[in-house]
């Protein structure tokens, strides 16, 4: 049986970035960025499309910034929802898998410690409100595809929050962090992975399925981990602590958002067997790899 031969969309996205490194060496890979398909012309995507051939599709582009996408509403329903969901029409025709990520931020952040892929969603802003539209019209266009809810990623691909609050403590013993919002870190190397036995292994799993580490944080606790392991490794931060504040006070943030998303991933360990490991565990592989290379 040949490998799959995979088209990824994001190429210069975090995730988009790490799938493309890591299955470039032993897949057929072809990876296209804005310049290849641009998600803000739709009516170039199915000919696009039509033009290459492929067995899996991995969408990991979309406007991903909360605040951009509350300022540009269109523009975001393009990229999130709309395109999306022309994507899904062409997999759909030509009878190959489409994996389409979304996100955490398509459930409210109220009421519950855990969420399930069965829950009510209710987005509190337009990028969660875009990315469940985005996720509801490529199950409906393609029954077949897998949604992939992520959230809070990491990676040496893009610099994230434990990256920004390292790159401060370099200049600033003096650093304040979200404490009351709560979600779980996750890896790109886990995700690929993951997505690569999802491949391999269950090639005809569709719906949705959240695609996370084990483990809560707050960005607060996340910034303080991440901290005392560069300390450990020898970074020349200027503390491991980091001052506790409340969501409401980022007043310069633009879109709300949800407090409470912490997603259970209890349907993909069972799918996939064995413990999914702790964010803890998959920070430290990434900040040992990042300052102490082999
Ligand atoms: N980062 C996170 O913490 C989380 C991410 N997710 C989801 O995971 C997926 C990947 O996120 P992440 O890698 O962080 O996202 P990034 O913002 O790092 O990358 C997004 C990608 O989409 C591309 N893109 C944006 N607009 C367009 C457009 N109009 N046409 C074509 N391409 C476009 C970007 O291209 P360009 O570089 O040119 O802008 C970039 O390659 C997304 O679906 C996101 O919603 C979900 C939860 C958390
Ligand atoms: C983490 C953090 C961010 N900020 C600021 C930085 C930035 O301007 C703003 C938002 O930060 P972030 O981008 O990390 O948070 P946010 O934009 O909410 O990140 C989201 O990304 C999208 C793709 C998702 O799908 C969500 O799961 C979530 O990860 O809040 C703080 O001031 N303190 C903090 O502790």
């Amino acid at each position: 049986m040949p490998s799959p031969r995979i088209l990824i969309l994001g190429a210069t996205g975090g995730l988009g970035c790490a799938l493309r490194r890591h299955f470039a060496p032993e897949y057929e890979v072809t990876s296209w960025s804005r310049a290849e398909l641009d998600f803000g012309r739709p009516d170039t995507v199915a000919a696009t499309l039509a033009a290459h051939d492929f067995d899996v599709l991995l969408n990991a582009a979309g406007m991903t910034s909360p605040d951009a996408c509350e300022v540009q509403p269109e523009l975001a329903f393009l990229a999130n929802a709309v395109v999306p969901q022309i994507l899904a029409e062409c997999c759909h025709e030509r009878g190959v898998r489409m994996i389409h990520f979304s996100t955490d931020y398509v459930f409210s952040g109220t009421g519950r410690d855990l969420w399930f892929e069965s829950d009510e969603t209710a987005p509190i802003n337009v990028y969660g409100r875009t990315k469940l539209a985005g996720e509801q019209a490529v199950l409906r266009a393609a029954p077949g595809a897998l949604v992939a809810r992520v959230s809070w990623l990491f990676g040496p691909d893009k610099p994230s929050h434990p990256d920004s609050m390292i790159q401060k403590a370099l200049q600033t013993g003096d650093l304040s962090a979200v404490a009351d919002k709560i979600s779980v870190p996750t890896s790109h190397a886990d995700i690929c992975g993951w997505i690569e036995q999802l491949i391999v292994r269950h090639p005809t799993i569709s719906g949705v399925l959240h695609l996370c580490n084990s483990g809560v944080a707050s960005w607060h606790s996340w910034a303080e981990a991440a901290l005392t392991i560069a300390a450990r490794l020898e970074v020349p931060v200027k503390t491991s602590r980091v001052q506790p504040v409340e969501l409401a006070s980022l007043t310069q943030l633009r879109a709300p958002r949800p407090l409470l998303t912490v997603m259970s991933n209890s349907k993909l360990q069972n799918l996939l067997g064995g413990e999914i490991r702790h964010w803890h565990d998959a920070l430290e592989e990434y900040l040992v790899q990042k300052y102490q290379p082999q």
